[in-house]
Order: structure tokens, then sequence, then C-alpha cells
């Protein structure tokens, strides 16, 4: 299977390489900088199940692809969407899958709308990865796994032949009929996360430990999944339990990227995963009333405004 990763970045550098290092036919769709930093250095990885290094890693500017792949795998940041679109274009055929690892959810209609609903699957990662100084990719704890589907929920057999594609990198990937609903799931709780840790500017522990932060945290997250409710994605019982083990652990130092994006100065997901939550609401019967006064805002409306100040404020 020939794979395109769009973006060696933390996500398709992790994933990309591990593929690569195994032996699949991965090439790296980069822009010149990136380009020139893979050439130097080629594609290292830091790890706590070891580190790699792939001293030469096949490359690929959008200017130089001349034939369709099978796989385009999609690991750009979400205000990148237009333009790593324009750019994989021409690696897109009649039978290419395209399976996008970003977090959210207006991507795939994005995607849909430019490629056909057809050529695009439902994907979600898990794994907690940057890059540092060195432009390495720093895998964070030891998860990893890439958890995918067909958005209409049915088995098929490019599912089976990707899922086949992907193991063979070593990390855990399950293929699923209900990823839509995975995919909620996860918005919900980075939604919680990124907007608690952003307003708080600490971690998850920080937050619990001070008179207020927990009962905060709670009403983002019910909020949250509200959204997601309203639009027949309430969270099961699981993965609720799961993410509030995370969302309330005391002494837990979990914080999410966002924050690490909003503390180096960076452009941010905020559209992408509070904004396009926000746009989701649906309106509540008295928000119609002339008469009534206006309502304080909403832990994820302030969560929200938050971000889009700090973005104003540094130009972003
Ligand atoms: N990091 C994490 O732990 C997790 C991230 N995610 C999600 O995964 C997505 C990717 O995140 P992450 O990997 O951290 O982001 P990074 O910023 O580390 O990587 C994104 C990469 O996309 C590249 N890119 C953007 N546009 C183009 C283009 N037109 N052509 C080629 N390459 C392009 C960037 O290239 P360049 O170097 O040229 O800027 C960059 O290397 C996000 O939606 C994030 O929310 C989900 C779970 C965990
Ligand atoms: C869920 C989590 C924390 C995994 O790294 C994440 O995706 C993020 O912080 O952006």
């Amino acid at each position: 299977m020939r794979v395109l990763v769009v973006g060696a970045g933390a996500v398709g550098g992790y994933f990309g390489g591990r593929m690569a290092l195994a032996g699949q036919d991965v090439t790296f769709l980069v822009r010149e900088g990136r380009a020139k930093e893979l050439a130097a250095n080629g594609l290292v990885i830091k790890s706590p199940r070891g580190e790699a290094k792939l001293s030469s890693v096949k490359t690929v500017l959008t200017s130089q692809i001349d034939e369709p792949y099978d796989l385009v795998l999609l690991s750009c940041k979400a205000y990148d969407l237009d333009g790593a679109m324009d750019a994989f274009a021409p690696a897109v055929g009649a039978s290419t899958t395209i399976l996008p690892l970003l977090n959210g959810m207006c991507h795939l209609d994005r995607l849909g709308e430019r490629f056909g609903r057809k050529s695009v699957l439902g994907g979600v990662c898990l794994i907690a990865a940057t890059l540092d100084a060195t432009r390495a990719i720093v895998q964070m704890t030891d998860m990893h796994a890439i958890v995918f589907g067909e958005l209409d929920g049915v088995h098929s057999a490019r599912v089976d032949a990707i899922a086949a594609a992907l193991r063979a990198g070593g990390f855990d990937v399950d293929a699923t009929d209900a990823i839509v609903q995975q995919m909620w799931e996860k918005w919900v709780f980075l939604a919680t996360l990124a907007g608690a840790t952003c307003l708080f500017r600490a971690s998850i522990g920080n937050i619990v430990s001070v008179p207020g932060g927990e009962a905060a945290l709670r009403a983002l997250f019910d909020e949250c999944g509200a959204v997601a409710a309203s639009h027949g994605h309430a969270m099961r019982a699981p993965f609720a339990e799961r993410s509030r083990a995370m969302l309330f652990a005391p002494g837990s130092a979990l914080t999410a990227s966002m924050l690490r994006d909003i503390e180096n100065g960076l452009r941010t997901e905020g559209d992408h995963v509070l904004g396009d939550l926000l746009a989701r609401r649906l309106p509540s019967p008295s928000s119609s009333s002339s008469s009534s006064p206006s309502p304080s805002p909403s832990l994820l409306e302030l969560a929200y405004a938050h971000v889009k100040a700090y973005e104003v404020r540094h130009g972003r």
C-alpha cells in the first residue's frame, strides 16, 4: 500500500515514521523547510518505547506528486487544512482513501466536500507528542494508537487493508464501526481539557487543587457533553468514566497541547476544538426571548473567547 503522510510533525512523523521503520511504503508530503530538516537530520523519534532514527526518509513536495496514492494519512493542524488539501490534491485518485487524524470534527465535512464523502474515513489518534528544539518527535507517554473506520459504520475491505498496513508500524490500531461516536467522545474530552487548562493556565492537578477548580472542570465537561448528546452522540459510560478519571485526577500533570501552543506563542486550534463545538450548540428555548436579561457567558463561551483574545493579541 502506497501511503502519503501529509505533514511530518508530531503525529504524522510518529505514526508515519513507525510505519516506514517497519518497511511500509511511506512518503511524507512536506513543505520546503521540513524537507531540508529531514534531509539533513533524518526523522528522529524519542520515545519511552525506544528511540528510532530514519536516516533516509522519502519526502515529496506538492509539485513533485506525479501519481495517486492508496492512502493519505492527514496530520496537519486544523488551521492548515485548506493549504494541505491543495497540496495533497494531486495524490488523490479514484481509489484513494483519506484518513484524517486531526482533533475535532468539521474537517470531515470539508474533506468530503472537496474529495467526495466516500474517499474519507473517520479517525482519531491517541498520543501525546510534540517536536523538540532539534525538530525530533518526542512521544511524551507510551500511549500510541489510531482508531479509525468508515463514517457510515460499515465494515469494509479497505478498512481491513489499511488496518494491516497501520499495524505493521507496531502501534495500537482499532478498526471500529463507531468512529463518529468515538470522534465526538474524544472531542468532548479534549474541549474540556483544552478549555480548562488554557483558562486556568494550569494542569489538571493544579486546577482540582484549588477551591472551585473541580466544579469548573465538571461544569465544562457537562456543557461539552450536552452538545454531543444533542447531536445524538452522548458519551458512553465507559468513556465518560475514563474521561472523569483523567479530568479530575488529583496531582495530574496533564495539560492540553493547546495550552502548550499558547505558552509557546503559537497559533491554536481554538476555532476547530472550542469554536466549532460552541457553534453546534442548539439554541435553548429561552434564548429567543428578547425580554430576558443577557445571561452570563457559559464556560465554553468563556474558554473560546479567551483563546480568541490571545490570538488577537498575538496577531495569530
Ligand atoms: N500532538 C499530539 O499529541 C496530538 C495531536 N493531535 C491532532 O493532530 C493534528 C496534528 O497535530 P501535530 O502533529 O501535533 O501538529 P504539528 O504542528 O506537529 O504537525 C503538523 C505538520 O503539518 C505540516 N503541514 C501543514 N500544512 C502542510 C502542507 N500544506 N503541506 C505539508 N505539510 C503541512 C506542518 O509542516 P511545517 O513543518 O511545514 O509547518 C507540520 O509539520 C492536530 O489536529 C492535533 O490536534 C491529536 C492527538 C494528539
Ligand atoms: C487528548 C490529547 C491530550 C492527547 O495528547 C490531545 O489530543 C491534545 O492535547 O491535543
